[in-house]
């Protein structure tokens, strides 16, 4: 399956595919957290969906659940982009600067899947002219470069969307959000500003991180704020 991202794609993110038929309505895809899940390459094996999945398997040093080495890790990032449901593979931005994160970007590649380039900062907001470097940075190794961040105060989510909106201005693909509760408007607005990818848990409870919006609630503020105002 092929994944676009011209415009905003809204991913249901979930530790398990059981939950691709209740995202349907609202998503544009899945975010396959292989990292929370139990048999992540069983599911693959047995996935019957409609959506197409964006998989992750994040790694514990930028935060996630991978218990296995570096090599594993990638490995089953390599054999899951082989899965014809599979559209983009999220790689951290750490990881593609070593020759084997790079390696496994070109077998994302080869399997006709997107590389989204990933950083997190789960401490605060880096400053601004980093911000932007690191979507730049991101952006050029990816076929999306995303960024999510902890705002802290309103300040810090102004800096991610204009960050947001600069990048996305010079010609960069990209995507942000900012974690925590101060950050939280910014997943619905962030699309305005360029980003191109949003992420929500079907059940608030089974959230991904923190601040996100359940899915049917961000669907609907996205989808909102993507219609043109009457005149
Ligand atoms: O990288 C991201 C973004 C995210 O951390 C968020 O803040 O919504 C949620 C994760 O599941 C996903 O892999």
């Amino acid at each position: 399956m092929h994944l676009s991202f011209d415009s905003f794609v809204l991913a249901a993110s979930t530790a398990t595919l059981e939950d691709e038929p209740a995202a349907r309505e609202h998503a544009d895809a899945v975010e396959f957290r292989m990292d929370l899940a139990e048999d992540p390459l069983t599911e693959l094996d047995g996935y019957d969906g409609e959506l197409p999945l964006l998989v992750t398997n994040r790694a514990s040093w930028e935060g996630g659940a991978s218990e296995a080495d570096e090599d594993g890790r990638l490995a089953s990032l390599e054999r899951a982009a082989r899965y014809d449901a599979v559209a983009a593979v999220d790689v951290e931005l750490d990881a593609l600067r070593t020759k084997r994160g790079a390696s496994t970007a070109g077998r994302v590649r080869d399997a006709d899947a997107a590389v989204v380039a990933s950083v997190h900062d789960f401490e605060g907001t880096p400053a601004t002219s980093e911000l932007r470097r690191l979507l730049h940075e991101a952006a050029r190794v990816g076929d999306v470069g995303k960024v999510a961040v902890t705002a802290t105060s309103r300040d810090d989510a102004l800096r991610l969307l204009s960050a947001t909106h600069a990048a996305t201005t010079w010609g960069d693909t990209v995507a942000t959000m900012g974690m925590g509760e101060a950050g939280r408007h910014t997943r619905a607005v962030a699309p305005v500003y360029g980003s191109k990818i949003g992420y929500a848990p079907v059940r608030a409870a089974e959230a991904t991180a923190p601040g996100q919006y359940d899915l049917a609630s961000l669907s609907r503020l996205t989808d909102s704020l993507k219609k043109k105002p009457e005149t």
